[in-house]
């Protein structure tokens, strides 16, 4: 049941403990909520989770297998991807190249290619414009592809990059506030294709301030503060939490 498991993780920034110990599971097939007040250690955590920071102490295991300080490709290949924002260096390459870009990085490549020559390249070079047609395709991106992506809006942005972590086919993606700088339409929409992704099987942990949104597309929550957890459940029962309106408001206990 459980695909990602949090084990005491820490991890310290020099003076600043960013991470105390974090410990806890999410469900395969479940679409989670990470929340916590500003400095909690969430994206710190996804850090560590991706492979971008190795943790001081503590283990992240994926699928029952350990991961904790392997490389973002490995973990990738592995099935867990966190969506990353578009890079300035790559304006002048369409939607559909970036979709391919990453479909590229598939585990194996190389080897698959060395051993089925040229005709296999044509093969996988066919597959991947198939599959990156069907990811636009699925995140109704389909009549932008030939744009740039100085020339889509904030929330298009944000499927092209879900829909790039998409063509990796990951069993868990990590969302950073995807929703961050889109319109409230858009903000809608792009809830909807998650819990349609979710549907299919898709295991979402995703980090958000918006509570609405959270209460709306999340099955259960987990909140963190001071680099730790601190509660879980569903949306209603961790808002009426008292520890969680202390950590969120900055009541100090009497
Ligand atoms: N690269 C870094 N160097 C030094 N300190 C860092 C670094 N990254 C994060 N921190 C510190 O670690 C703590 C946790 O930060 P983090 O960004 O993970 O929190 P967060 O819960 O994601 O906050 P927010 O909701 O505001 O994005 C904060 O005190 C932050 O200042």
């Amino acid at each position: 049941m459980t695909l990602l498991s949090i084990r005491n993780v820490s991890l310290h920034f020099g003076g600043v403990q960013a991470l105390t110990g974090a410990s806890f599971d999410v469900a395969r097939g479940t679409l989670t909520g990470l929340i916590g007040p500003n400095g909690a250690g969430k994206t710190t955590l996804f850090n560590c989770i991706s492979g971008l920071y190795r943790p001081t102490g503590g283990a992240i295991v994926f699928d029952g297998q350990p991961i904790t300080g392997l490389a973002p490709d490995r973990i990738t290949a592995r099935g867990l991807i966190r969506t990353f924002q578009l890079a300035r260096g790559f304006a002048r390459m369409t939607v559909f190249d970036h979709l391919l870009l990453y479909g590229q990085h598939q585990p194996g490549e190389s080897l698959l290619g060395a051993l089925v020559g040229d005709r296999g390249a044509a093969e996988r070079e066919a597959q991947l414009q198939e599959k990156a047609w069907a990811v636009a395709r699925r995140l109704k991106l389909e009549r932008i592809v030939d744009a740039l992506p100085g020339n889509i809006s904030g929330g298009q942005k944000k499927l092209l990059e879900i829909g790039r972590a998409l063509m990796t086919d990951p069993q868990m993606l990590l969302l950073d506030e995807p929703m961050a700088g889109v319109n409230p339409t858009l903000v809608n929409e792009i809830g909807d294709h998650l819990l349609a992704l979710q549907q299919e099987g898709l295991t979402i942990l995703l980090i958000e301030h918006d509570m609405p949104l959270i209460r709306r597309l999340c099955d259960e929550v987990i909140v963190m503060a001071d680099g730790a957890f601190m509660a879980r459940g569903d949306f209603d029962q961790v808002a009426a939490d008292s520890r969680v309106q202390e950590a969120y408001l900055g009541v100090v206990r009497a």
